[in-house]
């Protein structure tokens, strides 16, 4: 019999029962709950008379609705009704079942994405979920996590359980060394062009290869991010060294006696060396280079150093049709170069690259030069209060003031357009985020999605440029 994935061994250790009809019941060691997908979620829990089953098993924070800019009034200064009746309903709602939340104002606040994994919340060999879709994050901890709908989150708060299906297991396997100046946001965008948004459905892809290995946990957490993107709802890397450090001394991590117990288990997270998968990409780290979306789906993305598609070189008319209506929505015209696509708007932030690693990476760049004049307004928006705490004690923040940049307080920000912060109709913007879905950012707003360097470097330029050539790598 061949050897296990990690994600069958993952969800074999998880499993209470299977179904006949090929449905699950799978135990689910963490939840993360947000404003948003929470509310009908405990509401349901009053009206059946219910308790969490384990308390201590959530963790709350609320991202999406909160405001970026000072906010030492509270939930009350929330401008948009809708939003602030969100936050303050999980609020209300973690005060009620006894729910441990970092609210709007405590310095752990932040995306929950972030928070999760900083806090030790997710560990390895667990299963996380949360009602966001880009719960794959955490998967970069060889955790089997994804995103659930709101009635999954109610059934897991009663039960602590979930009914799943197992998927398929894909492996994306990243061979050689990434170039200079090449982060692991490019190598995610390269991924998703090479395999497109439906080149996952169906699957867990494991992440692995020499790259992957090199790569930080902050790295692995941004590919694991968008795996999403990729169509999978998993995405995961095996556990390793890198992995094990990470998590020492983190709140929700063991503590010391239970710690060398730990680790030694957590090794045995990685898939067997004869381990089948039902489908194996095999990519080239040395064909990856800075990238850029030039359309309106994370599979249109090119090399910084390319042109926009021409729909009339294209053979397949349903393709030649969405480059078509992309470039349209775009406003850019076929075989445009990427590095002349002007900038509006840059957005540094949101759950794909928010971390203290990110916030370097952008902080090298703009470091001595200032924001382009024709750029509006370039943010900067940390994952949590306590990467924004780590960014000030390292003078981040002052390299992005001094630049030009702003410095706000932690949200999902201009990720999505659910918060003060948004793009104007037609304005195109540089944005670490994950989705350039149309009107993602904001009405009519144009999101070209790049990698922190990347942003960074097309905010002192006001146009995309490549990083490799502005740092002189
Ligand atoms: C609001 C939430 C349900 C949504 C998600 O599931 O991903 C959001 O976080 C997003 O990125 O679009
Ligand atoms: S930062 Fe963006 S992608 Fe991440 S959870 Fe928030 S809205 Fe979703």
């Amino acid at each position: 019999m061949a050897g296990k994935t990690l994600y069958d061994k993952l969800w074999d250790q998880h499993l209470v029962r299977q179904n006949d009809d090929g449905s699950a019941l799978i135990y689910i060691d963490r939840q993360i709950l947000h404003e948003v997908t929470s509310p009908q979620a405990f509401e349901g829990l009053r009206l059946a008379n219910r308790k969490p089953w384990r308390i201590d098993a959530n963790l709350a924070t609320p991202d999406h609705n909160v405001p970026t800019t000072e906010r030492s009034g509270g939930v009350e200064l929330i401008v948009d009704p809708v939003s602030r009746i969100q936050v303050k309903t999980l609020d209300d709602n973690c005060d009620a079942f006894g729910i441990v939340e970092f609210k709007m104002n405590d310095t752990r606040q932040g995306i929950v994405h972030v928070v999760g994994p900083e806090q030790g919340m997710t560990l390895p060999g667990s299963t996380v979920v949360c009602g966001d879709s880009h719960t794959s994050t955490h998967g970069a901890f060889g955790a089997l996590a994804h995103g659930i709908g709101t009635s999954e989150v109610e059934h897991v708060l009663a039960t602590q359980c979930l009914i799943a299906k197992k998927m398929d297991n894909m492996l994306v396997r990243v061979d050689g060394q990434l170039g200079v100046g090449v982060t692991a946001k490019d190598v995610v965008l390269h991924i998703i062009g090479v395999i497109g948004t439906a080149g996952g459905n169906g699957s867990a892809i494991e992440f692995g290869g020499e790259a992957i290995r090199s790569i930080s946990m902050e790295g692995r957490m941004t590919i694991c991010n968008m795996a999403i993107e990729a169509g999978a709802r998993v995405g995961i890397v095996a556990v390793d060294q890198t992995t094990i450090d990470y998590f020492k001394g983190r709140p929700f991590s063991p503590t010391e006696s239970q710690w060398d117990a730990a680790a030694a288990a957590w090794k045995e997270l990685v898939s067997d060396d004869d381990a089948e998968f039902n489908t194996v990409v095999v990519i080239n780290a040395a064909d990856i280079i800075p990238q850029v979306t030039w359309g309106t789906s994370p599979e249109m993305v090119v090399d910084v150093t390319a042109t926009v598609p021409n729909p009339d070189k294209e053979s397949d008319p349903t393709k030649a049709d969405g480059i078509r209506r992309a470039l349209k929505y775009m406003g850019l015209t076929a075989d445009q170069k990427i590095t002349d696509i002007q900038l509006d708007r840059v957005f540094i932030g949101s759950c794909t690259n928010s971390r203290i690693e990110d916030l370097r990476a952008a902080a090298a760049v703009v470091k001595g030069r200032k924001v382009a004049s024709t750029i509006k307004q370039a943010l900067v928006v940390p994952g949590s209060g306590l990467v924004k705490a780590q960014a000030e004690k390292e003078g981040l923040d002052k390299i992005f003031i001094e630049a030009g940049l702003e410095w706000r307080e932690p949200g999902c920000s201009m990720c999505l357009a659910m918060n003060p912060d948004k793009l104007g109709n037609g304005e195109h913007c540089a944005s670490t985020s994950n989705r350039n879905f149309e009107g993602r950012q904001g009405f009519g707003g144009r999101t070209h999605l790049v990698s922190p360097a990347m942003a960074a470097a097309a905010a002192v330029t006001g146009h995309f440029i490549d990083v490799r050539e502005l740092m002189g790598y």
